[in-house]
């Protein structure tokens, strides 16, 4: 997909501020509280799902305080477009989980095709638990798996499609510092 800088900063000056950086920082620790108090003694493996939970695993991990440990994976259903298709594993997790505790943070539960295959994929690989850390859940009734627990939410959204804090628009701002809906989607 071409995309030009011009296009890209006329879309985050027209851009509506959903979430300033204080509020995201709020919603962190209200999310670090609740891993804090579940996982203390579970010596989890934590995934980042790449891209888009680079920046929220960097915040939430130091607000950690227990031993773990880190890792990551890499699927993708958006290819840095604003419409998902099938899930593309273009990193599978790297790490023996047989038998250990997976926290699997993400930046966004939109319709969950995502986590869905990443749960499926820990628990066939061997994992005794698999818990769910999302700092944004989607608010639509379009959910694959309605069922799906998210253990830690940060906040919820509108449901337009979203960027900054990891999650980008057409490949860019996912070094925003707040989150961001794109005018008219
Ligand atoms: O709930 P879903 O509808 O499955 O969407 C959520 C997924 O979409 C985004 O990833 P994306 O495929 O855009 O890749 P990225 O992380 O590289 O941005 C986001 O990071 C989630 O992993
Ligand atoms: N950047 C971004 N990625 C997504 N993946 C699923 N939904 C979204 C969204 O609203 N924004």
């Amino acid at each position: 997909m071409s995309v030009t800088l011009t296009e890209i900063n006329q879309v985050m000056q027209e851009a509506d501020l959903l979430y300033t950086p204080d509020q995201l920082n709020v919603a962190m620790d209200q999310m670090a509280e609740g891993i804090n108090r579940d996982l203390a003694e579970a010596n989890p493996v934590v995934y980042s799902v790449m891209n888009g939970a680079l920046v929220l695993t960097g915040h939430l991990v130091t607000r950690l305080k227990f031993p773990l440990e880190i890792s990551y994976l890499h699927a993708t259903r958006y290819r840095n477009k604003t419409v998902g298709s099938d899930l593309d594993w273009r990193a599978f997790p790297a790490q023996d989980v047989t038998d250990r505790s997976v926290l699997i943070v993400d930046d966004i539960y939109d319709e969950g095709g995502t986590l869905a295959a990443i749960v499926d994929h820990c628990y066939e690989a061997g994992a005794r638990d698999v818990k769910i850390a999302v700092l944004v859940n989607k608010d639509h009734e379009r959910k694959v798996r309605p069922e799906m627990e998210v253990h830690y939410e940060g906040l919820k959204c509108i449901d337009r499609y979203i960027f900054g804090f990891g999650m980008d628009y057409k490949g860019y701002w996912r070094n925003a510092d707040g989150i961001y809906a794109v005018k008219g989607m």
